[in-house]
Order: structure tokens, then C-alpha cells, then sequence
């Protein structure tokens, strides 16, 4: 922001009123376009009042607002100057689901993964410190975030700071369901609470008033605080250094936005807690806002999707633990968080006491999974692919260096769509293979996924993970059984190579090329780590020409790895890599994104029948 604009909240003007009705359009049209475009519908229900109460308060060209998660950012990006934009929400080559600094001044930050927001926020107000400025930093992090360590780490450093730092906390008892844990339970003690904020402006007003010296005041200050911490039950925010103010009703705009200007003018680390309830104003998203926490396109009249969601990949995965689990008592689950999405729900009620969700934090997955394998347990952790990047240290610590037999469901691995570069899963096929004793199977239909997952918790000593995509299976539903590669066409002119799902775009590709009098053979992989390319040389021997495919990035690529194979067994052949690449991959429909990576069959055609034209 330039120096001589001035500050200007972009709602000071209104009033409360004027801001109560502005509030009821945005939700309308909340609903209005997420049934639309699909996204994130509850959350951002939820937090209507508080970004009008926000944006009344503070600037937020100059202030900075980060985001926790950033799934609850449509209002503020409606409010600031992407209206018309929200049709293309999520959609290739519209605007992002989540902050993007890129797409304008007033995203203070890049988000998707959680628990991180404070952290960040301490860092610019440590920037603002080193730089001399003065501008407002704020975090607005959910009570499902703050189930995450990470969190922890910054509110920690924050409250030792004593900057100007506010953190608001968002508090709707919900994650994705409800909410978990020790700290869970201390949020809503606070929530019982009598509203303690209305006193300390009236204290504060009178003692910083002429009548009473500074010293009366720094007196009273303290007895206040002794006076307060025997009579309520301290928040842990004030113990962590806080100055603590609420709990305040989110949906109140009045209330909010008075609490919300106090707070603005303490030059301390601030914790505003902000009572809200998820789905707010939308019948069908209140009464089940897990179900409209992420939404494909509705029918906004009922609430009910557009296209009725099939069997996927999540779902046949928990059906199989759940029964390997009725069969062996040492079989348990692990979430962070993500029970439904990781299709886990079959075995929360099947076997209650052998499920764990852990709430936002990998990392303590991770390790407790280790404990868990340590004694004699067959811990399963299914985790997002991107999520799992949390915990790369704990799978190496806790549970690679020991050889500890824990499975891990990779889920969401490859790309994820909508979600975008935040939440692809294009890292894990690289960092898993990076960590020793480690097995990476990749399934391509549910009968494989079934399979190898009997395999993992039933008969792989040490680490394993089972990697399948966001969705359902392609027209491939074969069982390539328990070998770490199959041959499933025949062919001389090239060796098509891939794994998961995008095996079904290689098939259909070398069906496209079988029209061009080009006999393609096609190898899928099974086991991607270790990695055997027995097979893979084999044919290559023949064709002399390898293309692999795969929704993963370019380096530590199984590509990458073949092709060092291909040039250690001494052939000379042509080889060609494609994979997600070297840069990170935007949002949009899966098959715009595989059309732009050139991973779609008509992709991976091209290419082929290019490098064996060229051959011969
Ligand atoms: C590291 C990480 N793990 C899991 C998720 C998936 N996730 C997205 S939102 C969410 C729940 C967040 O709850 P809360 O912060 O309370 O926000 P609310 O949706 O209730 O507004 C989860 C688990 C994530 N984004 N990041
Ligand atoms: C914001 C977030 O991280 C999750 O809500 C995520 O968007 C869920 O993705 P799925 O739709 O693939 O379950
Ligand atoms: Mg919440």
C-alpha cells in the first residue's frame, strides 16, 4: 500500500443495521454460488459476521489477516472486489478456494493446510518489529485448527512476544465433525462462561480516564487479575501470555464489531474468542455441517446433491479395514481429523474402541502409531497425501528407524482437483521413497486396493504404505495380484509404464495408438517402492523406447527412477517422463488439469506416437 492512501476498513461506514442486512445477502449468496460451483459451505456460513466485523475494523490492504486453513475466505473475497469472481470459484482458471496473495493485495497469505496461522502471523508482526512499520497482524484460526501442534508453537512464541497480535479465534465446536480433545473440552468450559468482556471495557475506560493516576491503575490492574483468576477459571490463553477477551457471540454484527475495536487498540497479544455456529442461516448446512463442510454442486432448495456420489476408492478402503479388523483384534484406525473423508465412518462404529482420531495433527498420528506398533498393535493411519507431508519426521524418527510395522492409507494421493496446489498429492510418491525399509503399493481398482491392503496389515513387516486416488476406479478393474509389476497388453513399438489410477489413461492410449498400427506394451506397477524394474527392462529391451506416466512431480519420480535403471542395465533407449513437473499444479476439474499436464490418454497418446514417429 502506498504511503499517502490512507486507512480505510472497507466497511467503517456502515452501520450496524446496514451491516446486519449486508450480512443476510452475503449468505444468500454463499449459498447461491457454492451450489453452483461446489466448496466449502459451512465454515464460510459460519463466519459471515465475523469478516463484516473484520473488514468494519481493520484495513486489510495494509493490516494483515491470515487466514487458518482459509477455507472460510469467501466472504472476505466477495467483500473484496471478487464478487463476480465466485462463479468461478474452484473452477480452472477462475479464482482459488483458498487466500491467494496473487489474487489480491488484501490475501495476506497462501493457505489450505491448518494449525499454521499464528505462526505466520508472528512472523510479520516480527517483520513489522524489524522493519519499524504499523500496520495490525490477525489470525483467524478455527477451533479445529487449534487442535494442531503447530498451533501451539506459535501461540507460545505469541503470548511470550508482547506485540500487538490478534488472534481470533473462531469457535463453532466443529472440525470436519466435532471437535476432539483435551483442548476441545476446555473451549467449551470457556464457552459456559458468563461474557467477561463488557466489565473490562468499563474498567479499562475508567481507570485510563483523568480521575485516576497511572499508578491506581497499574494497582487495580493487578488485583483485578488476582481477583479474576481465583473468582473464573483462567483461560489457557492466559497462561500462554493473552490478554483473553469473549467468549463473544459471532453472530451478533453489533457485539462483534465492539469487541472487535477494542481489541484493535491493545498493543499485546490478544486472543478474541468468538463464539459461531457452522452452517449458520442454512438450515440443511446447520443441521449437518459435516455433510456441507465440502460440497459438490445442490440443489439450494433441499440441500440434496446434484449427482449422487458413487463408491470411491476412501470407502472401499475402510470397508476392508473394518473387516480385517473384526477378523484380528490388534488391527486399529487413525485419523487426523478426517474420518469421513478417509471413508473411516464403517469402522468408527464397527470398532469404537480401536478408533483414534487425533483431531488436525499428523505428526502425533504418526508417532502414536509407532507407540502403538511398539506394543505389539497394527496401527492403520489413513491420511490425505498431502497431509502426511506434516509428518515426514515422525515416519522417519518414530517409525523407520525402528522398522515399525505401520500402515499408513495414503488417500487424496495424485491430483485432487478443486482443492488445488495446496492439497494435490503429488509429493509422497518421492518422500516416501526417501525413507529406508519403507513398501509403497499402489492400487488401481478397489479389488487391488482390497488385496494389497490385506497385504499390508497382514503379512508386510515394517513400514507400508497403500496409495489410491481422490474417487472412483476407472474402467480398469482387474487384480493384478501380488507381483510387484504385470504385463497387461502386449507390444513392440513402446513401453508405456504407470500405477494407481492413471493406469486406465494408459490403457486407453495405447488402444488410441493400436488405431495408428502402433503396438504399445503396457507395464503397470504394483509395488513403487522398493522398485523392481525387471519387468519394465524387459520390454524395453524390445521397444527401446520407455514413456512413463504419472500424477506425481518430476523429481523422485518413478520415472526418474526407471530411467536411471534403464541407463544402469547399459540399454539405449529412448526415454520419456511425464508427471504432474516441476511447478505447482493450480485448481480445477481433474480432467483440465491432466489436459494441461498432458497426463489425460489423448495426452500421453500424443506424446507416444511423437517419440516413435520420431524412432523410426
Ligand atoms: C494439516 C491439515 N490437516 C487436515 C486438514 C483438513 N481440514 C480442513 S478444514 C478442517 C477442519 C477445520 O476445523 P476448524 O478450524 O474448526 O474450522 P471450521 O471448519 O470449523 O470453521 C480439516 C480437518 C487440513 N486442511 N490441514
Ligand atoms: C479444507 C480442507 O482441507 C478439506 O476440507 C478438503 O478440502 C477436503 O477435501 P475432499 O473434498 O477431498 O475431502
Ligand atoms: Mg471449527
Amino acid at each position: 500500500m502506498k504511503e499517502t492512501e490512507e486507512y480505510q476498513p472497507l466497511l467503517a461506514g456502515i452501520t450496524d443495521r446496514e451491516g446486519t442486512e449486508l450480512c443476510a445477502q452475503l449468505r444468500q449468496e454463499l449459498v447461491d454460488d457454492v451450489s453452483k460451483t461446489g466448496g466449502h459451505l459451512a465454515s464460510n456460513l459460519g463466519a459471515v459476521e465475523l469478516t463484516v466485523a473484520i473488514h468494519r475494523v481493520f484495513d486489510t490492504r495494509q493490516d494483515r489477516l491470515v487466514f487458518d486453513v482459509g477455507h472460510q475466505c469467501y466472504c472476505h473475497k466477495i467483500l473484496t472486489g471478487r464478487r463476480e469472481a465466485m462463479a468461478t470459484l474452484r473452477q480452472y482458471g477462475g479464482i482459488a478456494g483458498f487466500p491467494k496473495p496473487v489474487e489480491s493485495v488484501h490475501d495476506a497469505f497462501i493457505a489450505g493446510h491448518a494449525s499454521n496461522s499464528v505462526a505466520v502471523a508472528l512472523g510479520m508482526v516480527r517483520a513489522r518489529q524489524a522493519l519499524g512499520e504499523h500496520y495490525k497482524v490477525m489470525a483467524l484460526i478455527g477451533d479445529g485448527a487449534l487442535t494442531g501442534g503447530l498451533a501451539y508453537e506459535g501461540l507460545s512464541n505469541a503470548g511470550a512476544c508482547g506485540q500487538q497480535l490478534l488472534v481470533i479465534l473462531n469457535d463453532n465446536g466443529m472440525s470436519i465433525t466435532p471437535n476432539v480433545g483435551a483442548v476441545a473440552d476446555h473451549l467449551a468450559k470457556q464457552r459456559l462462561k458468563p461474557q467477561y468482556l463488557t466489565f473490562k471495557r468499563y474498567y479499562r475506560r475508567v481507570m485510563n480516564s483523568n480521575q485516576v493516576g497511572r499508578k491506581v491503575y497499574r494497582f487495580t490492574h493487578k488485583v483485578k487479575q488476582a481477583l479474576k483468576q481465583s473468582l473464573l477459571p483462567c483461560s489457557m490463553f492466559e497462561n500462554m501470555g493473552f490478554n483473553y477477551v469473549g467468549p463473544v457471540n459471532g453472530h451478533d454484527l453489533a457485539g462483534l464489531t465492539r469487541a472487535m475495536r477494542y481489541a484493535r487498540e491493545l498493543n499485546e497479544p490478544v486472543l478474541l474468542h468468538v463464539k459461531t455456529v457452522k452452517g449458520k442461516g442454512y438450515a440443511p448446512a446447520e443441521e449437518n455441517p459435516d455433510a456441507f463442510h465440502g460440497v459438490s454442486p445442490f440443489d439450494p432448495a433441499t440441500g440434496k446433491a446434484k449427482k449422487k456420489s458413487g463408491e470411491n476408492f476412501s470407502a472401499a478402503f475402510g470397508r476392508t479395514l473394518t473387516r480385517l479388523a473384526q477378523q484380528d483384534r490388534r488391527v486399529c484406525a487413525i485419523t487426523a481429523a478426517m474420518m469421513s473423508g478417509t471413508g473411516l465412518e464403517q469402522f468408527q462404529a464397527a470398532c469404537p474402541e480401536r478408533f483414534f482420531d487425533v483431531g488436525i495433527a499428523e505428526g502425533c498420528a504418526v508417532s502414536m502409531a509407532a507407540g502403538m506398533a511398539k506394543q505389539g498393535a497394527i496401527p492403520v493411519f489413513a491420511v490425505y497425501s498431502s497431509f502426511l507431508q506434516r509428518a515426514y519426521d515422525m515416519l522417519i524418527h518414530d517409525v523407520a528407524i525402528d522398522k515399525l510395522h505401520v500402515v499408513l492409507g495414503v488417500d487424496r494421493a495424485g491430483l485432487v482437483g478443486e482443492d488445488g496446489e495446496t492439497h494435490h498429492g503429488v509429493f509422497d510418491v518421492a518422500f516416501l521413497d526417501s525413507v529406508p525399509g519403507m513398501t509403497v503399493l499402489a492400487p488401481s481398482s478397489y479389488a487391488e486396493l482390497e488385496g494389497m491392503l490385506e497385504q499390508a496389515v497382514l503379512h508386510v513387516n515394517g513400514p507400508v504404505a497403500i496409495r489410491y486416488p481422490r474417487g472412483g476406479e476407472g474402467a480398469y478393474r482387474g487384480d493384478a495380484g501380488p507381483g510387484h509389476a504385470a504385463v497387461l497388453r502386449r507390444g513392440d513399438d513402446i513401453t508405456l509404464v504407470s500405477y494407481g489410477i492413471l493406469i486406465n489413461d494408459v490403457l486407453e492410449a495405447a488402444e488410441l495408438l493400436a488405431g495408428e498400427g502402433i503396438q504399445a506394451e503396457v507395464v503397470k506397477l504394483n509395488v513403487i517402492t522398493p522398485l523392481d524394474p525387471e519387468l519394465v527392462l524387459e520390454s524395453v529391451k524390445k521397444t527401446k523406447v520407455l514413456l512413463t506416466a504419472e500424477d506425481s512431480a518430476a523429481h523422485g519420480s518413478v520415472g526418474e527412477r526407471l530411467a536411471a535403471a534403464v541407463a544402469e542395465a547399459g540399454l539405449t533407449a529412448k526415454v520419456l517422463c511425464r508427471t504432474s513437473g516441476d511447478k505447482f499444479v493450480t485448481h480445477g476439474a481433474l480432467s483440465c488439469l491432466k489436459q494441461e499436464l498432458g497426463l489425460d490418454s489423448a495426452g500421453i497418446f500424443r506424446a507416444a506416437l511423437e517419440e516413435v514417429r520420431k524412432d523410426g
